[in-house]
């Protein structure tokens, strides 16, 4: 297993390209089995969680190469209609199998996720949302089976007491592109990944009115062929960048930062007092030299809102401005893993609730710390780039799920990082 050293005290310098987005590629994956022609897909992360959605929609039958770096074939000619356990079980994501193989084989057996740290991670949306579609559903085994033979246009209203889902509109946008009549998906998800998933699924026939808003309406169409599509960029990864950049108080060019999906963060750190150059329609400059940030509060919500997949990293950076800053976790009210490891390394942060409440400044000092999951790792992370002395973060391969060569980057922006082996770790 990896760890990671990182001398802390460098300021982040210099130009970095953001990679292709996690949360886009996954689904696109699990739609390249709606046909039986071939698609390509461009810009693909290599992270170890494309990895696992690789290797299981090759178990399922489709051909898959990676012909170059960052671009995946995919052909799923003659495929099965189960997902099993021991593949489903390393990546939650792989629950979009779900929408492509109902439509496409009219039936579909997915085994069930389980929870995560980051919290509980229910399914009845998506089940909702195949039911209404007419398909009938039970569970045996730890398995979701779906007979999806009656499957058929519907409006169905994809909400619950949390707003929207994204991989639950993944995934009946998927079933409903084959369905006979017109879907409407109302409460759908409105995030970035889930528009680039239609832009693809309309390059393959599909036909998707209402794209990037909470309504889509589908008209079923009996087959889709293949198409090419390039992933947009990551914006939790740009994200990330741009909170980096500030708590080392660097000066850093994001390229493939896309302001209009990162609107809800840029907003809090101007109110914070940030200075964010928009530089074009996808290069963002951070400068955080000399910079004096004042405290915030912030809510996550579904996109356009503040992503709950930036939370952690906005929690370091506010252990690093003096004042008193509450972060409240409406997406996931326990995603707080990295509190306790922060604390480990001199923050000051309580919980109340699905709140953190932030006393800053604190100096951090490095420690040997631990990764729970992968926004909480890059949170570790930014804070070893800020502490004094060496950190070193066990359990690494969080960070590998969803960022690309991590440590070259960094390395690229001046950090002192060194990925070892656990068995070269110091005794601490
Ligand atoms: C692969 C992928 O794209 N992962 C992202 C996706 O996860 P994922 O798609 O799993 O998250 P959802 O959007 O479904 O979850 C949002 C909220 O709805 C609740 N819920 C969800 C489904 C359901 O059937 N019932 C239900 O109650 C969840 O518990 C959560 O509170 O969106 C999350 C929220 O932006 C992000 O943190 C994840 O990075
Ligand atoms: C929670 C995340 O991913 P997943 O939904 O795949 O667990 C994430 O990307 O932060």
């Amino acid at each position: 297993m990896d760890a990671m050293r990182i001398k802390g005290g460098v300021r982040l310098q210099g130009e970095v390209c953001v990679s292709g987005a996690k949360n886009a590629c996954l689904p696109m994956f699990a739609a390249t089995l709606l046909t039986d022609q071939k698609c390509v897909i461009k810009n693909v992360p290599d992270l170890s969680d494309v990895r696992f959605m690789a290797e299981i929609v090759a178990s399922l039958g489709a051909k898959v190469s990676n012909p170059k770096p960052n671009v995946w074939e995919i052909e799923a000619k003659n495929i099965s209609s189960r997902a099993p356990y021991d593949l489903v079980r390393k990546m939650r994501a792989s629950i979009c199998l779900l929408g492509p193989l109902s439509a496409r084989m009219k039936r579909a057996e997915v085994s069930m996720p389980g929870g995560c740290v980051i919290g509980a991670r229910p399914i009845d949306l998506h089940i909702k949302g195949l039911k209404a579609l007419n398909c009938a559903i039970e569970t045996e085994g730890g398995y979701l089976k779906v007979d999806a033979r009656r499957m058929k246009g519907a409006n169905i209203f994809l909400g619950g007491r949390f707003g929207s889902t994204v991989t639950g509109t993944a995934n009946i946008l998927m079933a409903s592109v084959l369905a006979s009549g017109t879907t409407i998906i109302e409460n759908a998800a409105c995030e970035p990944e889930i528009a680039d998933l239609c832009k693809m699924l309309a390059k393959m026939g599909a036909i998707i009115d209402g794209i990037g808003s909470p309504t889509l309406e589908i008209t079923g169409v009996p087959k889709l062929g293949g198409a090419e599509h390039t992933v947009l960029p990551d914006r939790i990864e740009a994200g990330t960048w741009i909170i980096a950049t500030l708590a080392t108080r660097g000066k850093v060019l994001i390229k493939g930062a896309v302001k209009k999906d990162l609107g809800a963060l840029i907003d809090i750190l101007e109110s914070a007092g940030a200075n964010i150059q928009i530089k074009s329609k996808s290069d963002i400059f951070v400068d955080g030299e000399g910079l004096k940030l004042k405290p915030v509060e912030a809510v996550t919500m579904p996109h356009p809102g503040f992503p709950t997949d930036l939370q952690a990293q906005l929690t370091t950076l506010m252990t690093q401005v003096s004042g008193i800053s509450i972060i409240t976790e409406r997406i996931y009210p326990e995603r707080f893993m990295h509190v306790s490891e922060l604390g480990r390394m001199g923050a000051d942060i309580v919980r109340e609730g699905p709140s953190a409440i932030i006393r800053g400044k604190t100096p951090l000092s490095g420690a040997p710390i631990m990764a729970s999951d992968l926004r909480a790792s890059a949170a570790l992370l930014i804070a070893a780039l800020c502490a004094k002395g060496e950190t070193f973060i066990q359990r690494i391969y969080h960070l590998d799920r969803g960022y690309e060569s991590i440590d070259k980057k960094l390395a690229l922006l001046g950090a002192k990082v060194e990925r070892i082996s656990d068995s070269d770790l110091p005794s601490f």
